[in-house]
């Protein structure tokens, strides 16, 4: 399968303080990861890594099968949907039309840029996937939370990315909103096959079924990698968070909780 990205020994060290220390990561076409582990561990910077927004202090990161530090990073963010929860948006823009300025890569439709029909098509068809089918003419400031996050990943997805990066997605929103994302990222996943999606997170609840890979961060350093079903056990989960941790599986997703004294065999 083809690499979409590859990070090979990678450091970061920010202040004379080392962020993340001896990283490697393969993700290919097709691939969803989930990138899990406490308060601080390293997983932002990490993501910061995936979506050439920032250089390893040491180390090699390859986006898309260009090296970052040989190639123009603001070029290569194009090709990478980067879903941002902190968006800059304040304009009452609707729906369809902030799903556009994926397109140009701007906070605002630029002045003089006029979508072709295929473009349209396109934002609708992603706007439909979303789950925003009856929302297209919404404008931001009247959609929920969750409305908006959805809103984004449209936006993210319309320049055809072939990486989408989602840095906690589900934050704040509420069970309906959280299970609608989750839906979402299932059927997007299901009508782009080859796209790859690298997923943070704090919370297991909020990993979607079709979660192929996971990544475990502690302290900046790899826990555990590898296929989902691998490395998402209640003890390596246990020690990347320091509890004694269940975790159990149904249905595809998962579920989390606090192993009692004298409970499951402990
Ligand atoms: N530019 C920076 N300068 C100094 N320290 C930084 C910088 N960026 C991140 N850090 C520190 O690096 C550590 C890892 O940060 P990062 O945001 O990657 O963690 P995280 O796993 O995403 O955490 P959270 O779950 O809280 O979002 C933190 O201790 C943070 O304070």
């Amino acid at each position: 399968m083809t690499e979409v990205l590859r990070a090979e020994d990678v450091h970061v060290v920010r202040d004379g303080r080392p962020i993340l220390q001896e990283v490697s990561l393969t993700v290919r076409a097709g691939e969803h990861w989930a990138l899990l582990g406490a308060n601080g561990a390293g997983k932002s910077t990490l993501l910061s890594l995936c979506g050439a927004l920032v250089h390893p202090t040491r180390g090699t990161v390859e986006v898309l099968g260009r090296r970052l530090g040989r190639v123009d990073l603001r070029e290569l963010r194009a090709h990478v949907g980067h879903v941002d929860p902190r968006h800059p948006l304040t304009a009452p823009l609707r729906v369809r039309d902030i799903v556009l300025t994926g397109l140009t890569n701007s906070v605002a439709p630029l002045p003089r840029w006029r979508p072709t029909q295929g473009q349209r098509d396109r934002a609708a068809r992603l706007i439909g996937t979303l789950g925003l089918a009856d929302l297209g003419d919404a404008r931001w400031p009247t959609l929920s939370q969750g409305q908006r996050g959805r809103t984004l990943i449209a936006r993210a997805l319309m320049p055809e990315p072939r990486l989408l990066l989602l840095d906690e997605p589900a934050t704040g929103l509420d069970l309906p909103g959280r299970e609608r994302l989750i839906e979402a990222l299932g059927a997007l996943r299901r009508e782009h096959p080859a796209l790859a999606t690298v997923l943070v997170t704090h919370h297991l609840e909020e990993l979607p079924a079709g979660t192929t890979h996971a990544m475990l961060l502690r302290e900046g350093r790899v826990l555990a990698q590898g296929p989902a079903s691998y490395v998402l056990t209640g003890d390596q989960v246990g020690k990347c968070f320091d509890l004694p941790l269940v975790l159990e599986r149904h249905d595809g997703r998962w579920t989390v909780r606090i192993r009692r004294r004298g409970q499951d065999g402990a």
